[in-house]
């Protein structure tokens, strides 16, 4: 990637993870929503997703873009999904595709098919033995209002992707914790993204050749309901971390 790449939502957590696993392989374009406490190594600017000046400037000579602002509160409420993540996700697109933009990576969420976790198949499907898989191809099926709005993005991804051609890749993020898995919470590690194998997906998703695609990322857990066969084959991601590695440990989520 010649051109600079920006990164909205850069200084939340997967911006973070993002920054500390990719920081020297691209020249970044920060978009932050408040002022930083400290001056970031790299280009930025301060705003907000849904103020079209803003996105227009953020996009100006970017050749890619991973879009991570958002409100990422499972529990959010309907006017901040509406406003956050689905307004400030068109206008992205659509400043993306003014601006010529050749990739749109997307921070879609296992809440976009939370509801596929129904009371007859959990807490198995959270174990290792289980072999239910969800790998994409699958119709959304969130379980709240958050998961409407990352359904919502992958679908207006979809849209753009067609009508303009820009390259489309929605990450399904499982949860996202530093250092080590959540603890007592099967769900969590069963779709754990460490922080390397987090920047490790977001760079095949910078780097692949794909047109449009819906991928999961986590890492390579035993126990794991989603498939990871999608982002191995299309984006050549090859995860090295496990929550299993942690059984038995004793550790404190941060
Ligand atoms: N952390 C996780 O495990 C997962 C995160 N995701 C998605 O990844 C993205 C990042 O999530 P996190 O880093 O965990 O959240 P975070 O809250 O730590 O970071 C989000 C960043 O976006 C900024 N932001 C929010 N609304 C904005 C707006 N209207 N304009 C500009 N900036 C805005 C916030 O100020 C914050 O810095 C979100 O879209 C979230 O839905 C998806 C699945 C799992
Ligand atoms: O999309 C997201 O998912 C993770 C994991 O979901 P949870 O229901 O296990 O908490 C969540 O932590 C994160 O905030 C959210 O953006």
């Amino acid at each position: 990637m010649d051109e600079p790449v920006l990164l909205t939502g850069a200084g939340g957590r997967v911006g973070r993870a993002v920054l500390q696993g990719l920081e020297d392989e691209y020249e970044w374009k920060l978009l932050l929503h408040s002022p930083p406490d400290e001056e970031p190594d790299h280009e930025y600017l301060i705003g907000d997703v849904t103020d079209e000046e803003t996105v227009a400037e953020a996009m100006d000579g970017v050749g890619a873009v991973i879009h991570l602002a958002g409100d990422p509160r499972p529990s959010a409420p309907w006017p901040s999904v509406l406003s956050n993540n689905i307004d400030g996700t068109q206008k992205m697109y659509e400043a993306a595709v003014d601006e010529g933009v050749e990739k749109f990576v997307f921070a879609s969420s296992n809440h976009a098919v939370g509801a596929y976790e129904t009371d007859e198949r959990t807490p198995d499907m959270y174990r290792r033995d289980d072999d239910f898989r969800l790998d994409g191809t699958e119709f959304p099926r969130p379980g709240n209002h958050y998961g409407v709005s990352k359904a919502t993005g992958e679908v207006l991804g979809r849209y753009y992707h067609d009508e303009y051609g820009i390259a489309v890749c929605n990450i399904r993020i499982g949860n996202l914790t530093k250092g080590h898995p959540p603890i007592d919470y099967e769900r969590g590690q069963a779709m754990w993204l460490s922080y390397p194998d987090c920047a490790r997906i977001h760079r095949c998703a910078l780097e692949a050749d794909y047109g449009f695609e819906i991928v999961y990322g986590i890492s390579d857990n035993d126990r794991k309901y989603y498939s990871l066969e999608r982002a191995r084959e299309a984006l050549g991601y090859d995860p090295q971390d496990n929550s299993a590695e942690w059984d038995g440990d004793e550790h404190v989520a941060e």
